[in-house]
């Protein structure tokens, strides 16, 4: 018998202990797709002609060689990701990140033409695509505002441009028999104290009826809205705050996206999962990792991540529809590791929660007991739970975590450092 089988078996048993089938966790941990966030590959540049630098409040840092240069090396950088990533995974891209530009067609005039690449792609792989509008790195971004600029052609711009995205959102739902999540992210704000913080806010309702206006049903498209405490630049005033996202999800039926970076540092995201799940019963989620601000690091196994994905796996279980997508990107590292690191670490952190003794601790609660309750939930962070998801890599066919960076390494010096 291979050893990971062994060390699983003597796992499988500790859990059963506790009243744990890590069968059934492992199949639930199959049914649960992570959103793949393709800008991690080509440091959220997109593949326009005009080479727009990235505006909007994000920053990429770093220089690490080897970033897509256009949309073919991307779906080549992906391919070599996903083989790593246990299970089957759906992939998000920015309105952006085009197949290739064509003369004199703008963001605004974007169809499945520019993205058909993309479509063929993601069908030979039988997978899903999400895509979310682009309203940044452009020059009509202008002071900082897009969709609630004072201009109404700034804003006609920009609405139009989220309505080619989401006509595409829906090709790709059509064609690929899965709702595309179309999440909509402005980074509308202002870096000193507004005067008025009323009257944008009002355009940007606007605006948003008017992208939604057009019916496209569910079946190909799940609508999202996500909201942000600050951005770079935008520090004192953002338009699309937490409070107007989650009031206007709730109102227009959209699903409320939830970054985890884009919160105060001491807000518990994983809190929140609950919370809207009674009200509204649906959300996104984009996990991310705010080093003292939005920094967009790279996923790792901490305190935030395992409440996240606990949450959420309650929440599940509860019948909740919770959307995941991973959104950070670091250009100081291998950008296929970054993908492959953070994906993983979101999975491992799902695989705690669904191997939880959830019920036991439960009953602790139920009866009072809640020195049983504490002490049993630490007792859960022991178990040998590293043991059931190098089994889970071992079965789904992907090297366990010692071995997968020789798969990068090697993708690295035949492909991705030979670019220029
Ligand atoms: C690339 C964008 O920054 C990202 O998709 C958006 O969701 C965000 O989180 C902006 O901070
Ligand atoms: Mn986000």
């Amino acid at each position: 018998m291979d050893h990971t089988e062994e060390i699983y078996r003597s796992a499988r048993e500790i859990y059963a202990g506790y009243g744990v089938d890590t069968e059934e966790a492992l199949r639930k941990l199959d049914a649960i797709p992570l959103s793949v966030h393709a800008w991690q590959g080509d440091d959220v540049k997109g593949f326009e002609a005009a080479g727009h630098a990235l505006t909007g409040g994000c920053q990429v840092t770093g220089n690490y060689p080897g970033y897509a240069r256009n949309a073919e090396e991307l779906r080549g950088d992906l391919d070599v990701a996903l083989a790593l990533i246990p299970g089957k995974h759906r992939v998000c891209l920015q309105g952006h990140q085009i197949d290739r530009a064509l003369p004199g067609i703008d963001r605004d005039a974007f169809t499945i033409r520019q993205f058909s690449c993309w479509l063929d792609w993601a069908r030979q792989k039988g997978i899903g695509m999400d895509i979310a509008p682009a309203f940044y790195s452009h020059p009509l971004l202008d002071h900082g505002l897009s969709l609630s600029h004072p201009d109404a052609g700034i804003r006609r711009f920009w609405i139009d441009h989220a309505k080619a995205i989401r006509r595409i959102a829906a090709e790709f739902g059509r064609a690929l028999g899965t709702p595309a999540v179309c999440n909509e992210w402005a980074p509308d704000g202002f870096k000193d104290i507004p005067a008025d913080r009323l009257a944008p806010r009002e355009r940007l309702r606007e605006s948003l009826d008017e992208i939604f206006a057009e019916t496209i049903d569910e079946s190909l498209v799940l609508d999202a809205v996500e909201s942000k405490l600050f951005g770079i630049g935008a520090e004192s005033y953002t338009v699309g705050s937490h409070d107007f996202y989650l009031s206007y999800a709730a109102k227009s039926g959209k699903l409320i996206c939830l970054d985890s970076g884009h919160f105060h540092p001491t807000e518990s995201i994983g809190d929140k999962l609950s919370a809207i799940t009674a009200m509204q019963g649906r959300i996104l989620l984009h996990v991310s990792r705010g080093v003292r601000w939005d920094s967009d690091h790279v996923l790792v196994l901490n305190d935030e991540l395992l409440s996240i994905a606990r949450e959420t796996v309650r929440c599940l279980a509860a019948g909740a529809q919770i959307h995941i997508g991973l959104d950070y990107f670091d250009a100081s590292i291998n950008r296929i590791a970054a993908w492959v690191v953070g994906a993983r670490n979101m999975q491992k952190a799902l695989l705690c929660g669904l191997l939880e003794p959830f019920e036991r601790i439960r009953a602790c609660e139920t009866d009072w007991d809640f020195s049983g309750r504490l002490a049993l939930g630490e007792e859960a962070r022991t178990l040998p739970w590293g043991a059931v998801w190098n089994y889970y890599c071992l079965t789904r066919g992907v090297p366990p975590d010692a071995g997968f960076m020789n798969d990068i390494r090697s993708y690295e010096q035949e492909v991705t450092l030979l670019r220029g």
